[in-house]
């Protein structure tokens, strides 16, 4: 008998329809039993003791300044990084850090209204941009301790004015300000016209920081994110089978590979396992750019990274059909770009 008819011959039990759990930070985070929908399963319960990975920044000024050495180091070093956890660390990256303390500043005006405030920019079901508070309504378990904003970013020049208009649009003039401006040939012909993600995330203090997790442990399933996190810290990585603090360093910026360029390099950059856990004291912010190609860019390696010894462990396929497959069938984790090979195969045959 199959799945189906099995399920539809038994007796459907009259289920009542629960409204979603409500997470207003200004509210939850002085409660001291946190709702059972952010209580996470033993197997992944965080860690908040785990040690520091002590790891050598990349410095971005000496390898911009050409001197020979300099570059062939930092290449080592990023070559290594990508290829064992698929995250490194970036100094003198050349971005103003007045315009960085500009971008928390306005997270924090954003994040400090009043829920119904936030939510005139409230992101629909099935859509990647947006706020949400938590995930109520979209998942019913495991739901992370944080509320986002995450908004499109493009290079296209007919899209230059993209994060004004989206903040001008949703929250009204006042929000005008609130966008930053701001491989070689076959990578950089690939990312042209990227249509890219920015996110925003608020983890508000949690009275039992130990039974939930404010992002679960998952990779993420965009090409290449660039992150600033405040000097709270809270972001892990798993490298050697184990989850590691990443200190938090204001004029770093943590880069790591996700699925779509682990796919682009068949295999062989590691798409970073991270998570972030949430604490009692403080709140923290992190800024995420999610690097992604333009929807209907075909994602396939260059030939030069296939051969007999090096088969194609993925499909081809979009980034639209990545992005519509984590929003709308699958909760991305660490097993995302597996999951959706075989689905893409399956959807193909
Ligand atoms: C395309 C995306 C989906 C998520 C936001 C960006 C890149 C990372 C993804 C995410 C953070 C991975 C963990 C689970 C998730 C649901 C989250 O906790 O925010 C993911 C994002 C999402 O689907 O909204
Ligand atoms: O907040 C962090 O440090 C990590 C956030 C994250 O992993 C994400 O938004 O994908
Ligand atoms: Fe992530």
């Amino acid at each position: 008998m199959s799945i189906d008819s099995c399920t539809l011959n038994m007796a459907i039990p009259k289920i009542e329809k629960q409204e979603p759990v409500v997470f207003d930070a200004s509210i939850i985070q002085h409660q001291n039993n946190i709702p059972s929908e952010f209580i996470w399963p033993e197997h992944e319960k965080p860690c908040l003791e785990s040690p520091e990975l002590v790891i050598p920044p990349i410095d971005l000024g000496s390898f911009l300044s050409g001197d020979p050495s300099a570059v062939s180091k930092a290449f080592q070093l990023i070559n290594e990084a990508c290829r064992k956890h698929g995250f490194f660390l970036i100094v003198n990256h050349g971005v103003d850090s007045g315009l960085i303390a500009k971008a928390h500043e306005y997270m924090d005006k954003f994040f400090g209204l009043s829920l119904a405030e936030k939510q005139r920019a409230q992101r629909k079901l099935g859509e990647h941009c947006g706020y949400t508070s938590s995930f109520t309504g979209r998942f019913s378990s495991k739901l992370p301790w944080k509320e986002t904003l995450s908004f499109r970013y493009s290079d296209d020049d007919q899209l230059s004015n993209i994060v004004q208009e989206y903040f001008f649009n949703v929250m009204g003039e006042e929000f005008e300000d609130f966008g930053l401006g701001a491989g070689r040939e076959y990578f950089k012909e690939f990312f042209k016209g990227n249509d890219s993600i920015m996110r925003l995330n608020n983890y508000p203090p949690c009275q039992q920081p130990h039974l939930t997790l404010g992002t679960g442990p998952h990779c993420d399933p965009t090409s290449l994110t660039i992150l600033h996190q405040d000097e709270v810290g809270g972001l892990q990585v798993l490298v050697d089978e184990k989850w590691h603090f990443v200190r938090p360093d204001s004029q770093a910026f943590v880069v790591n590979i996700g699925d779509t360029f682990m796919a682009l390099s068949n295999g062989i950059f590691r798409s970073c396992l991270h998570r972030a856990v949430v604490n009692n004291k403080k709140v923290r912010k992190s800024i995420a750019f999610f690097l992604c190609p333009n929807m209907d860019k075909v994602v396939k390696p260059p030939n030069n990274l296939i051969d007999s010894n090096n088969p194609r462990l993925y499909p081809d396929f979009t980034w639209s059909e990545l992005l519509e497959f984590t929003q709308t069938h699958y909760r991305a984790d660490m097993n995302t770009l597996d999951v959706f090979g075989s689905w893409v195969l399956q959807k193909n045959t």
